[in-house]
């Protein structure tokens, strides 16, 4: 959309010097003979302007603004990172275009309807990412508070004969990813609850990571995080080629290599924050059951 505004600018422009000279159109083709010196000064004005209107489109394209981020259309985003975290893993790192920031500071929920968050609602957000090739998009949530850091994370898992994880994977620093969002997951009112039981697997804990990165320890309810690590698929072989895969090559989650991951929420919450982790597969009937008693 932006990439067409140069040559909106440009013909406003244009047409605004031709009003503030009182040029009416075609006007260069009268034959009537103005004035030597008025004629000199306008002439002057006339290249100024054209000159502007020449400078700022090419400014334009030559030190171009990313476009803005919207949830209902698509927009190509640099990628300020794109970092493997483990062998199925990547992290990808998008700066919230300035103009595109109030989609975060004034989310809306699910419903559509503006979420109240001067009183304490928090809105997990994700963003679809699209394939250039086919038209598939997925949707991937954000790890991170893109309020606070003024850019967006998330995590990529790429599956086998997955499209859209073959995309995110493919890229690499300052490559442009087709992304339209945010788009409200969930809200929640942290404080209308006396504890907020969190039980995921695999990749499926990014929900919480936002959630958490949002949460202030002053106001956050109780919490518990149950995360089961993913079983790895059969074959799959750890990053030295060999030795197979095992599900603690995949604990992305709770690794140092990002302020959103376990470790640092662990930090910023103390006690206040109950993890409960399990190796490999399934939660466990009792984990959940022992969370919602305690
Ligand atoms: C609200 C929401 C948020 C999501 N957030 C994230 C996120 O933060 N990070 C993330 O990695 N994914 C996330 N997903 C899942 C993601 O949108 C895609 O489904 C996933 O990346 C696969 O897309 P693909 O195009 O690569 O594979 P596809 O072409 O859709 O699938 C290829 C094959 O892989 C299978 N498959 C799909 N997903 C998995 C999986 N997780 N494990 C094993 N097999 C699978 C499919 O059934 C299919 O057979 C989210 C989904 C939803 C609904």
């Amino acid at each position: 959309m932006s990439r067409r505004q140069p040559a909106h600018i440009f013909s406003q422009r244009l047409s605004w010097a031709r009003q503030s000279l009182h040029v009416p159109h075609g006007a260069r083709f009268a034959s009537t003979t103005p004035p030597h010196k008025p004629r000199l000064a306008s002439r002057k004005v006339a290249y100024t302007l054209f000159g502007l209107s020449l400078s700022l489109p090419a400014g334009y394209y030559l030190f171009p603004s990313s476009s803005p981020l919207l949830p209902y259309k698509y927009s190509d985003q640099p990628l300020q990172s794109s970092s493997p975290l483990t062998p199925v893993h990547k992290l990808l790192t998008v700066a919230v275009p300035p103009t595109s920031k109030e989609w975060f500071e004034k989310p809306y929920r699910t419903d559509g309807t503006l979420a109240d968050v001067g009183g304490g609602e928090i809105v997990v957000q994700h963003v679809m990412v699209k394939s250039p090739d086919i038209q598939i998009e997925r949707p991937y949530t954000l790890i991170n508070d893109p309020v606070q850091e003024k850019s967006m994370r998330m995590v990529v898992k790429r599956v086998r004969g997955g499209e859209v994880g073959r995309v995110a994977h493919s890229t690499k620093e300052g490559d442009n990813l087709g992304i339209r969002g945010p788009i409200p997951t969930f809200s929640i009112y942290p404080s209308q609850y006396d504890k907020i039981v969190m039980i995921s697997t695999g990749t499926a804990i990014t929900p919480f990571l936002q959630l958490l990165s949002k949460l202030s320890p002053s106001s956050a309810p109780s919490l518990e995080i149950i995360h089961a690590l993913p079983t790895p698929s059969p074959n799959a072989l750890a990053s030295n080629g060999s030795t197979p895969l095992s599900p603690l090559d995949l604990d992305w989650a709770n690794s140092q290599q990002d302020p959103t991951f376990l470790p640092r929420h662990v930090e910023k919450f103390g006690s206040g924050l109950k993890v409960t982790r399990f190796v490999q597969g399934t939660v466990p009937r009792e984990a959940v059951e022992g969370a919602l008693v305690g």
